[in-house]
């Protein structure tokens, strides 16, 4: 099923609202600079230039809340997953883009469940009568269900948990060899976790406060890393994870050095999915739907 962008973002409208000026999803966020290193590993999966031993490019990061409220606190349970959004400027003038939440998954298949999804997230109210639209919808796709009751712990920074990036893309060689991989952000500091006790004792903003008053002490690190497709894994369905035990590759260090301040200074930046150099190409189908309905949002949040 072909969704138009636009009615994507109604979707995700009808789910949080309308709000001026905002992401309709991951509409509260902070933003980070620093540079990506890459490893020396990395070219033997890609001929993309910031993938080559020896490169260095500036990055942005944007730290995200899932909800498209961007008053939303950073303790609330819809402020999960997290979202770390990567901006590679690369030598030419151009950019690529990473775009990960916290979790190791997605609700659903393909874009057309998302929509549906939605909609029945939206159209499910405290007193709508049940089976609610969404009661419906969770009982026929178990795997979305699985994703909106996962415990989500509220962790310690935007800097002690893992991303994932979820669909997959295919790198491709000097050699013209290929591979499919999903890209992880794995913190160097480890996975820490507030207890709850703390996590409902924390300030509305305790995550942007952190970030930025943790950069100012010293850089904050995270490995770039490629899970690596087995034959037969698939590579259109973000929902189901690859095993734990495939292969990854290290592809380089992202090392935040300086904050850019809350999304109020960053009116203009957006991250794409779909924005990617020669030597990467998009595998699952979702990608460039995502790179459509992420114009489309960006368009009206700067009209
Ligand atoms: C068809 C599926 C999806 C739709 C329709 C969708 C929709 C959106 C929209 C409308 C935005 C706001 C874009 C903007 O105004 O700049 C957004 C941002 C975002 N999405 Fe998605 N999304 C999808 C899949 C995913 C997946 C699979 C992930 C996780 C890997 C994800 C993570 C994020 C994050 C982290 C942001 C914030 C980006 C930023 O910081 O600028 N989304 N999404």
């Amino acid at each position: 099923e072909e969704v138009p962008p636009e009615a994507m973002v109604d979707a995700v409208n009808g789910v949080f609202g309308v709000h001026q000026g905002a992401r309709a999803v991951h509409a509260k966020g902070t933003v980070l600079t620093g540079t990506f290193a890459a490893s020396p590993e990395a070219a033997a999966l890609t001929t993309a230039p910031h993938l080559q031993a020896g490169s260095t490019v500036p990055v942005t990061v944007r730290f995200s809340n899932f909800a498209g409220i961007p008053t939303i606190a950073d303790n609330d349970g819809l402020a999960s997953p997290r979202g770390l959004a990567l901006k590679f400027k690369l030598a030419d003038g151009s950019e690529t883009d990473i775009v990960a939440h916290s979790f190791n998954g997605f609700p659903v298949a393909t874009t057309g469940e998302f929509r549906q999804l939605l909609i029945a997230l939206g159209t499910s109210k405290p007193d709508t009568p049940k089976p609610t639209p969404l009661d419906t919808f969770l009982g026929d796709h178990p795997i979305a269900k699985t994703f909106l009751t996962a415990a989500k712990p509220n962790p310690v920074s935007f800097a002690s948990l893992p991303y994932y990036a979820v669909n997959a893309f295919k790198l491709t060689n000097k050699d013209g060899k290929a591979a499919f991989v999903r890209y992880q952000i794995v913190p160097a500091g480890g996975e820490h976790y507030l207890s709850d006790a703390d996590a409902k004792a924390a300030a509305a903003s305790y995550l942007s406060d952190e970030i930025k008053k943790r950069v100012g002490e010293g850089p904050v690190a995270f490995t770039l890393v490629a899970q690596i497709a087995d034959a037969g894994d698939k590579v259109d369905d973000p929902s189901i994870a690859w095993p734990a035990d495939r292969k990854t590759v290290p592809l380089g260090t992202i090392t935040l050095t300086k904050s850019a301040g809350d999304d109020a200074a960053n009116k203009e930046l957006v991250f794409m999915p779909n924005a990617v150099p020669a030597g990467i190409e998009a595998a699952d189908p979702m990608i460039a739907d995502r790179g459509a309905v992420y114009a489309a949002s960006f368009a009206r949040r700067n009209p």
